[in-house]
Order: C-alpha cells, then sequence, then structure tokens
C-alpha cells in the first residue's frame, strides 16, 4: 500500500519527533492531541530541531519549509479520517489508548493501517478491541526520534503480512532501520534497556551509589552515552514505571519489581525533564542531582 498521509495521536516528545521526521521525509502529517498548549509546543519544537538541523548542514532551509508545510494539526480526532497510517503516541495506558482507538475508529478509512508507538503494551490486546487487527501493529521509535536510526516493528497475532511489509517500508523511507519484535511485554529493546534502569534505581535506593556516581559509573565504566538515571529523566519517570508494571504483570516475576523510589518519584509528579524534576533538578543552569 502507499502511503501518503499520516495521523499521529499525542504531541509530546515522541509525537512530535515522528511528525518531525515524517514529514521531512515527505509524508503529510496530521498531529492529533487534546491540549492546544502541547500542539503548539510540539510545532515550535520541530522547527527548532528542523532548523538546528540545517544549521549543521544535514538538510536545506527549503526542506525545513517544505516539511512544516506538511505538518497540520488538530484537536479533533475525526480530522485524521483521510489518514493512510496512524500512529498512536499518546501516554503509556492502555485504557487511554483503547479510549482514542475507540473514538477513532468510525473515523477511518476501510484501508488505514492502526499502529501504536507503545514501549510495552501488547499489540495483540489493542488490536482485538479494533474493527482491524490484520491491520493493526506495534510501530515503536527511540528517543530522540530525529537521531535514533531504530524502530521496533511489533506483529500482533493477527498482524497480515501486506500491512508488516507497508509499515517495513515506511521506516526504510525515513532512512531508518526497522527491527522485528514478536509481541511479548516491552518487546526488545526496553525488555532489556528497562530493568537496567530499574537496576540503577535500586543501586541509589539502596545507597550503593549516589546519582552521580551511578550515572558516571555506567557513562565511564561501560560507554553509555548517557547514565541509567538521567536516561530514565529523559524518558520520563512515569513512562519508565509503566514499562516495569507491564513486564511485572504480563511476566509474573518478581525480578521486574519496579523499584519503591521510582514509584515515589512518580507519585511525587518528578517525572524527569518534562516536569524539570527527576533525579536531576533541571530548573536552574545546570541539572542538580536530586539525592
Ligand atoms: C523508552 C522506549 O520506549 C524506548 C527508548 O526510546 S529508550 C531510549 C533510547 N535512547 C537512548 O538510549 C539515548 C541515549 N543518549 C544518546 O544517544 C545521546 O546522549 C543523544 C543522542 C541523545 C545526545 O547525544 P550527545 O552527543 O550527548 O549530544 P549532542 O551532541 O547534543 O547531540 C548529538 C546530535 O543529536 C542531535 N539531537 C540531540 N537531541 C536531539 C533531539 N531531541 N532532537 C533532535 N536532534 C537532537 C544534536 O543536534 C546533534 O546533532 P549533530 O550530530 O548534527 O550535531
Ligand atoms: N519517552 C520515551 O522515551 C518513549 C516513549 N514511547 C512511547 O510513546 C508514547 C508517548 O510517550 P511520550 O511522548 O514520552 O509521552 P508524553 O507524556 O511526552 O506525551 C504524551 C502526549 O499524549 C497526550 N495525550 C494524552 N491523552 C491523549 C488523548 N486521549 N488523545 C491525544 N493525546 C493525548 C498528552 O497530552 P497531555 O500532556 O495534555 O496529557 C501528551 O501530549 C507512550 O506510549 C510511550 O511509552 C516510545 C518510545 C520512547
Amino acid at each position: 500500500m502507499d502511503v501518503k498521509q499520516v495521523g499521529i495521536i499525542g504531541a509530546g516528545q515522541m509525537g512530535n519527533g515522528i511528525a518531525h521526521v515524517m514529514a521531512l521525509a515527505g509524508f503529510h502529517v496530521v498531529l492529533n492531541d487534546i491540549s492546544q498548549q502541547s500542539l503548539d509546543n510540539a510545532l515550535s519544537l520541530i522547527q527548532k530541531n528542523l532548523s538546528r538541523q540545517a544549521s549543521r548542514g544535514k538538510i536545506t532551509e527549503a526542506e525545513v519549509a517544505d516539511a512544516m508545510g506538511r505538518i497540520s494539526t488538530t484537536l479533533v480526532l475525526a480530522d485524521l479520517g483521510k489518514t493512510d497510517l496512524v500512529i498512536e503516541a499518546a501516554t503509556e495506558r492502555e485504557s487511554v489508548k483503547q479510549a482514542i482507538f475507540e473514538d477513532l475508529l468510525p473515523h477511518l478509512q476501510p484501508h488505514t493501517i492502526l499502529t501504536s508507538n507503545t514501549s510495552s503494551i501488547s499489540i495483540t490486546r489493542l488490536a482485538s478491541r479494533t474493527d482491524r487487527p490484520e491491520r493493526f501493529m506495534g510501530f515503536h521509535f527511540m528517543n530522540p526520534v530525529p537521531v535514533m536510526q531504530l524502530v521496533e516493528l511489533i506483529r500482533g497475532i493477527a498482524t497480515d503480512e501486506e500491512t508488516f511489509k507497508t509499515c517495513q517500508a515506511v521506516v526504510a523511507k525515513l532512512g531508518k532501520t526497522s527491527a522485528s519484535a514478536e509481541d511479548f511485554p516491552a518487546f526488545i529493546v526496553n525488555r532489556i534497556l528497562m530493568p537496567m534502569i530499574n537496576e540503577a534505581v535500586y543501586t541509589l535506593y539502596e545507597g550503593v551509589g549516589s546519582v552521580r556516581s551511578i550515572d558516571e559509573s555506567m557513562k565511564l565504566g561501560a560507554n553509555h552515552p548517557m547514565g541509567p538515571l538521567e536516561l530514565a529523566d529523559f524518558i520520563g519517570l512515569d513512562t519508565c514505571l509503566a514499562i516495569m508494571n507491564v513486564l511485572h504483570d504480563g511476566l509474573a516475576d518478581t525480578k521486574y519489581r519496579p523499584c519503591p523510589l521510582l514509584t515515589k518519584y512518580v507519585e511525587a509528579g518528578w517525572l524527569g525533564r518534562k516536569t524539570q524534576r527527576g533525579f536531576y533538578d533541571y530548573r536552574g543552569d545546570e541539572p542538580v542531582p536530586t539525592r
């Protein structure tokens, strides 16, 4: 199938990055959110990130203008009715995603492929609540989307081959690489990455190291580009906790127990960079560890 128009639901950090790379690759994008503020912030962030790419000579000013011209925003889900591919990138909560699909379905054309950028939730279960489980799959970008090369593609139990091939072709058009993952909790990347982040929080909780010593150790001792706590703040602590809960519930193994300290940060509303406070406090000139 030839994809021309892409609908993106959720204009948070992932939604804006997905809109950025899709528009730059020539797709027409309709970006939806429940908050006008989030849509406005997303557009100005996309403009800023595209301009940064232009200033480094990676793309031209004309490409920036063309990409921005291909993005429209809306608060109304029905405006995604003409799209060929929908990527849902709203908050990592199953009830939120299911409600979105329920509201969206009556407006979609029969051929439209429905996907979720979920980090962990069962694709098969999300698909089973729609009218098109064969045209439903996981389309999982990595953060920051304009920089990261990988997209995980996850088939649900009913996903058909044409849907998979179409999504694979879209990833190739973005200049990214796809990896196929089976539909089990948190797929591949987060099945491995998130327990490491959770273990870093346990290491902090048990007093083995401070925020700074844990991050420095993993950056300098294991050559990770960001320390695990810095990365958790970057991903969002609410998202990290949601993923750990899906692993814990879905695999029924205590080794996935979310660290109580991670839960406490989320309960405090200290969600990382997006709320300006998490394992670091970002309100000043330099990030300051909170423990
Ligand atoms: C939770 C999930 O479901 C799955 C996930 O996504 S897990 C998270 C996966 N992501 C990671 O693990 C990221 C780990 N961190 C990194 O790779 C790096 O720290 C980083 C790429 C984010 C930044 O790299 P850096 O070298 O420290 O910073 P910096 O030099 O500023 O940036 C490198 C390039 O990326 C660009 N960049 C950085 N952040 C960006 C953003 N948010 N948007 C667009 N471009 C960005 C910069 O402009 C820069 O571009 P040039 O090469 O043209 O100069
Ligand atoms: N953060 C990461 O590193 C990664 C996250 N993901 C996944 O991507 C998805 C989004 O994550 P992320 O961008 O980080 O989260 P954010 O919190 O940054 O963004 C979520 C956005 O969805 C909006 N939203 C909530 N409910 C609805 C709704 N009913 N309709 C439309 N929009 C809605 C939120 O609006 P409001 O703010 O008003 O609530 C917010 O703008 C999640 O499934 C996450 O697991 C995947 C890869 C990496």
